[in-house]
């Protein structure tokens, strides 16, 4: 139903209760003393008709109470309107002091009744002058002028007062809508013009997003082109911002993206453009620049601004970024092309050691190309069953028997021959079909492990090679409780194989799967030991039992000074951490016997056995296990 009043909402609703409570209250302030005033006067019929009329209010008063407000307020007004219509008739006619009223009635009608009573009245009251009229005119009723006393005086300022009081009240009510009205006009144009600022910009830094970036590296490559200029993208990428955002909580990930875009404006001039992408990514689109120098010195600056330290809570961080670099160098390039090529450029200063820029040149397209091409094939190959594992034995250093095996997966391909992992781990990696790969290595690993324990092969512990992405992306705790579930393989006989640079991301997430395998019974082992980092304080932090010196430490260990100290210093290391160690990439009798001297208790390598396929593997252990035996 329609209401009278500005809307219908809560607070107008508010008001008009409020109203008819104080409207009902004055009208019936102002009955009672005309009433005291008719009875003091002698004037019988007009007291009982205020009489009458003061009872019925106070029931529309009664009625109001109980919440029944419409109702109420119908009656109110009907009351109203036939004590006036009545008062004409049986007192002063045209001439009394009560036709004063009628606005006021009609304008209390029109804000607090429905919009049919509004016209019922109005049409009431005029057929009441109308007849008041008629009668004065045709002579069935003479009116006669009020006598101009006290009494006069007293309803006449009763109705102004009760008409001002009212009148008084509305605009109070007016003016506070008015008021709320413009606040929500207020609010309304604020969330408007904030909509249209989100539309275009970052919630977070207020940083242009890509949607504007777009816009403005169009505008940037169309007036570089008239100008015979050149355009530069530059993609910028936090390096190990999930980490912190991991360790440190969302919050302060926040405050280091809100710091960094900051940094990042202070790089370049006002009529460039600097955009946050989403997650720890931005761009720079430098306008009107001549050379490829003068993106690289920006850039130059950027990576200096980004790694100067920052405080985050009580801790000092350090943060850096890989960046790369395109330059619009033909009228086809458009934003996309540029976007494309400055990211690649990026993915490769990423693979260069981070905290580095590259610059885009063609050859990166070729070897994209070819990543593509060889992703595609992966993908095939998972379905076709290409994929196979071979497995390198170990061997304890001091009684020569084999502890244990590493697993590496191998690619036959049909066309292609045997792709060698160093070529499409990487590319797995990247395309994050590690995953999927990973999972069927885990399986094949644990149920080859299985059988060969059934065959009475002795308890050999597999080694399996996980990579950071698989417990990235992938659900590792998951995979591993699986795969054991379905081969019946003791978890003991598994290691995981685990690189430096996963145990160095110190993320929390990585301790919880680790605790857990851990409490399983798995065992861990840190591989390519000692080619990576210098700040050995992971180990504290995650519990492993075999450290795994890299081969390019024992390829020249006999040859080289050098090698030999740092393999002596990780020795050392393992010792006082009461880790196990083993050496890989053993090829020949002189490193093995170093190895030995120096407290090395186990190797694997060339000089055993390369990998090698299950069944030859089998064979493999039998013979060695027999000739150990006669
Ligand atoms: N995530 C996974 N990564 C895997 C898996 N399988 C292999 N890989 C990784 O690929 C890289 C290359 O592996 P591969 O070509 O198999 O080389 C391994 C050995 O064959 C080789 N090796 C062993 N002994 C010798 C030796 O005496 N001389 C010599 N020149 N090479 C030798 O070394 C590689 C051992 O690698 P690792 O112990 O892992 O460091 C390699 O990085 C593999 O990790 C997989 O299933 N998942």
């Amino acid at each position: 139903m329609k209401t009278p009043f500005f809307s219908s909402d809560s607070t107008t609703q508010y008001i008009r209760q409020k109203r008819l409570g104080a409207f009902i209250g004055i009208t019936m302030l102002a009955i009672a003393f005309s009433l005291i005033e008719k009875i003091t006067s002698q004037q019988k019929q007009d007291a009982w008709i205020l009489g009458a009329t003061f009872v019925l209010i106070g029931v529309a008063y009664l009625i109001a109470r109980r919440g029944r407000y419409e109702l109420a307020a119908t009656s109110f007004a009907l009351t109203l309107t036939a004590m006036i219509a009545t008062i004409h008739w049986t007192s002063k006619g045209i001439y009394d002091p009560a036709m004063l009223a009628y606005p006021a009635i009609i304008v209390f009608t029109g804000l607090l009744c429905a919009p049919w009573l509004f016209v019922l009245q109005c049409a009431i009251i005029m057929l009441n002058m109308s007849l008041l009229v008629l009668a004065e005119v045709q002579g069935w009723r003479h009116s006669t002028p009020s006598h101009v006393g006290l009494g006069y005086w007293i309803d006449m300022s009763l109705i102004m007062s009760t008409i001002a009081i009212s009148v008084g009240l509305i605009m109070k009510d007016f003016r506070l809508a008015l008021r709320a009205l413009q606040i929500e006009n207020l609010r309304v144009s604020n969330s408007q013009k904030e909509i249209e600022f989100l539309a275009t910009h970052d919630a977070l830094t207020h940083l242009p997003n890509r949607v504007l970036a777009r816009d403005r590296c169009s505008h940037a490559l169309d007036l570089a082109q008239r100008n015979q200029q050149s355009t530069a993208l530059i993609f910028i990428d936090l390096d190990n911002f999930k980490t912190i955002n991991d360790s440190l909580g969302h919050a302060a990930g926040d405050q280091l993206l809100v710091e960094m875009a900051q940094r990042l404006r202070h790089c370049v001039r006002q009529s460039d453009t600097v955009s946050r992408q989403g997650g720890d990514e931005f761009l720079i689109i430098l306008e009107q620049i001549g050379q490829a120098a003068d993106a690289i010195e920006i850039t130059q600056k950027v990576i200096h601004q980004i790694s100067q330290p920052l405080q985050l809570g009580h801790l000092n961080i350090t943060a850096t970024c890989s960046v790369g670099i395109a330059l619009a160098n033909s009228a086809q390039d458009d934003f996309d092309s540029l976007l494309q090529r400055a990211d690649m450029a990026m993915y490769r200063a990423k693979a260069s050691g981070r905290n580095t820029f590259c610059l885009y040149n063609s050859s990166m397209d070729t070897k994209a190309t070819e990543q593509l091409h060889l992703e595609s094939k992966m993908r095939e190959a998972l379905g076709n069953s290409e994929f196979t594992l071979h497995y390198q034995p170990q061997f304890d250093l001091q009684s020569g028997q084999i502890i244990g095996a590493e697993a590496l997966v191998r690619w036959r391909h049909p066309e292609l021959g045997l792709v060698p992992p160093g070529k499409f781990i990487p590319v797995a990696e990247n395309s994050g079909l590690i995953v999927e790969m990973g999972e069927w290595i885990v399986f094949e690993a644990c149920r080859q492990a299985k059988e060969w324990q059934s065959l009475g092969l002795g308890n050999l512990v597999m080694g399996i090679n996980i990579s950071p992405i698989q417990f990235r992306r992938g659900d590792v705790e998951q995979l591993v409780t699986s795969a054991l579930n379905a081969t019946g393989l003791a978890p003991e006989l598994i290691e995981l194989e685990l690189t430096e640079s996963l145990l160095l991301e110190d993320s929390q997430h990585l301790k919880v799967i680790l605790r857990n395998l851990r409490q399983l019974g798995l065992r861990f082992s840190i591989d390519d030991f000692g080619t990576g980092y210098s700040n050995l304080s992971y180990l504290k932090h995650f519990e492993v039992e075999r450290l795994k010196i890299d081969q390019s430490f024992i390829r020249r260990l006999t040859e080289d000074a050098h090698d030999e100290a740092i393999v002596r210093a990780i020795i050392q290391v393992a010792n006082s951490l009461k880790l196990q160690l083993i050496a890989e990439g053993i090829e020949d009798q002189a490193s093995l016997t170093r190895l030995i001297e120096l407290g090395c208790e186990q190797g694997q390598g060339y000089l055993w056995s390369p990998a090698l396929p299950a069944d030859e593997f089998q064979q493999f252990v039998i013979r060695h296990q027999t000739s150990r035996a006669s």
